[in-house]
């Protein structure tokens, strides 16, 4: 492996089904309380990851275990304090708690997600179209996001990681406000991804359906293990 980096190795296996997401050795605390009794609350020691193109894994562990803690620092949105995260391609993040502006519509959102993607024009309007026809949620498309409710909050936040048809898309907590019908054409999309070769992190308190997964990864004591 000299003179080639874990980088290379990871973008020669992703074309021929290997691993497209790796995380080696994560370690996260997080600083509580003020001086004199501050101190570091480790979350994460030594977390172990990987994903192979066209998975679906399931990340469970009990309330704070640091599910999302491991995926802020999987998408890169938070710095681990020690270990290193391998990104070998594009990635769509839905966080836990949406982050979306109120005065903008549900149109006006991939608008501006589309920009920042870099796929404004056609291939947005047609990427759009399909997420509202999955979701079915396309009679919201201009009304503001203070007028929906929280399931359809939750589809437009799940939608707008879905934009840019990600090769991994990391899900937080994704179907916690869906009705039946809507967690149903959720596991339709992630089916229809899974064939295409795309692969899809979900965390979840508690997996009902475990045969829908790939795999289940449970995060216990700061380390992820396989269930
Ligand atoms: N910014 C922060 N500052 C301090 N502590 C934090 C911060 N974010 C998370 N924590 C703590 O880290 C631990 C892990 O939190 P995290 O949100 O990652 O867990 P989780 O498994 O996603 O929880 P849940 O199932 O409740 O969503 C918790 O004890 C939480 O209180």
């Amino acid at each position: 492996m000299e003179g080639v980096t874990v980088m290379d190795a990871l973008s020669q296996l992703t074309g021929s089904g290997g691993v497209v997401l790796a995380a080696h050795g994560i370690d996260k605390a997080y600083r509580r309380g003020s001086w004199p009794a501050r101190r570091a609350v480790p979350v994460l020691a030594g977390v172990n990851f990987s994903m192979h193109k066209g998975e679906v894994v399931g990340l469970v562990g009990e309330n704070g275990s640091g599910k999302s803690t491991l995926m802020k620092i999987l998408v890169g949105a938070l710095a681990p304090d020690a270990g290193e995260v391998e990104r070998a391609t594009r990635l769509g993040y839905c966080p836990q708690v949406p982050q979306l502006y109120e005065r903008l519509t549900c149109d006006e959102h991939f608008e501006l997600f589309g920009h920042a993607y870099g796929i404004a024009g056609r291939v947005e309007r047609e990427s759009r179209a399909s997420i509202y026809a999955a979701l079915g949620f396309e009679r919201y498309a201009r009304a503001r996001v203070s007028q929906l409710s929280g399931g359809t909050t939750a589809k437009l936040n799940l939608g707008l990681a879905l934009l840019a048809d990600p090769e991994v898309l990391l899900l937080d907590e994704p179907y916690a406000g869906f009705d039946w019908d809507t967690y149903l054409r959720f596991w339709d999309l992630v089916a229809d991804r899974r064939i295409a070769g795309r692969s899809v992190l979900i965390i979840s308190h508690f997996v009902a359906d475990e045969e829908r997964f790939d795999r289940i990864l449970d995060l216990r004591d700061g380390r992820a293990v396989p269930r």
